[in-house]
């Protein structure tokens, strides 16, 4: 039973601050592509690797990974809100499975999800209900982050349990590559900034409006010299998506953290999601991939990629 991929950034600001008509056009047509791949596949079961950005976790208890039971999106930015179909027992047997491969996950019962988790399922599906979907948060946004080498080790563990399921799964990774979005770190916050970090659930229609006005206005002073944030770097993203394409994965645990938010900025390990997604694909068997898109995209303040892959 072969087992499909599709790795893609997103970003909030698609429909919200826009580059061109060609390359709308462009990004669009992909993503139907996609889209009509995914509907032939006809998944019996979705894994998604998403990061969060304070929406569903915050530093009052921080986990490097969460696994859901259940779920539901805050319907941020332009995403739809409600429950997303989670098997709960499946999920707790993936939990299970993680926990005795030595990898201390979390588990949540009642998991908020973002534009990271939701942006994503709702382009290569349609909806967030149309297939059964079990998603796994990894911190990517807040650091402190571990290595690289566990996401890989994750990533594994997951696909070990995809393998033995003998099901049509799909594996989505969303978030990347190279950006550098206006999100608050917690180190020398002001106290209200620091407030919210740590523990800002479930804010006002007025706060989240607030939000949401700075992330679009950022884009559109983004990658001018008016905006001090790290700007996107097309090769690192290159580079990265041709060591995922050429199955390299053992070389993530050389990446060193700082080094990646320096050079391509502090929100590119949202990357970790794709590494985490490779890795299970490669525990499940040997794969094909293939490059769909790239196009660094200042308005959308996305090294903006597609990687599309199968087990052979
Ligand atoms: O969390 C936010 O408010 C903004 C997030 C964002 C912006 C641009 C690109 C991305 O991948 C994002 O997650
Ligand atoms: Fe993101």
């Amino acid at each position: 039973m072969p087992v499909q991929l599709k790795c893609l950034s997103h970003t909030p600001l698609r429909g919200l601050n826009d580059p061109g008509a060609e390359v709308i056009a462009e990004v669009d047509a992909v993503l139907a592509k996609c889209r009509a791949e995914v509907e032939a596949y006809d998944p019996e079961l979705i894994v998604v690797f998403a990061p969060d950005h304070y929406n569903g976790l915050f530093y009052d208890l921080m986990p490097p990974f969460v696994i859901a039971t259940a779920a539901e999106s805050v319907g941020d930015y332009q995403t739809k809100p409600g429950p997303l179909s989670v098997p709960g027992g499946l999920a707790l047997e993936l939990a299970r499975h993680l926990l005795d491969s030595d990898l201390d996950i979390a588990i949540s019962h009642r998991l908020q999800v973002d534009h990271g988790c939701t942006q994503t399922l709702q382009e290569m599906t349609g909806s967030l209900e149309r297939y059964p979907v079990i998603p796994i948060i990894i911190n990517s946004v807040a650091p402190p982050f571990g290595p690289y080498r566990r996401i890989r080790k994750l990533g594994q563990a997951v696909g070990s349990f995809i393998a033995r399921l003998g099901k049509r799964v799909l594996i989505l990774g969303t978030g990347g590559l190279s950006h550098e979005p206006p999100v608050p770190l917690l180190a020398d916050a002001p106290q209200d900034v620091a407030d919210f970090l740590i523990a800002g659930r479930n804010p006002t229609p007025e706060f989240r409006a607030a939000r949401q006005a700075r992330t679009i206005a950022t884009g559109k002073i983004f990658g001018t010299p008016q905006c001090g944030l790290t700007p996107l770097n097309p090769e690192w993203d290159k580079a990265f998506m041709r060591l995922l394409i050429e199955g390299r994965l053992e070389q993530v645990d050389a990446f060193r953290i700082d080094e990646i938010s320096k050079a391509a900025g502090r929100s590119t390990h949202e990357v970790r999601t794709w590494v985490a997604a490779f890795a299970a694909l490669q525990a499940v068997g040997d794969y094909s991939a293939r490059e769909d898109y790239y196009r660094p995209i200042n308005e959308w303040i996305a090294g903006y990629g597609v990687v599309s892959a199968a087990t052979v």
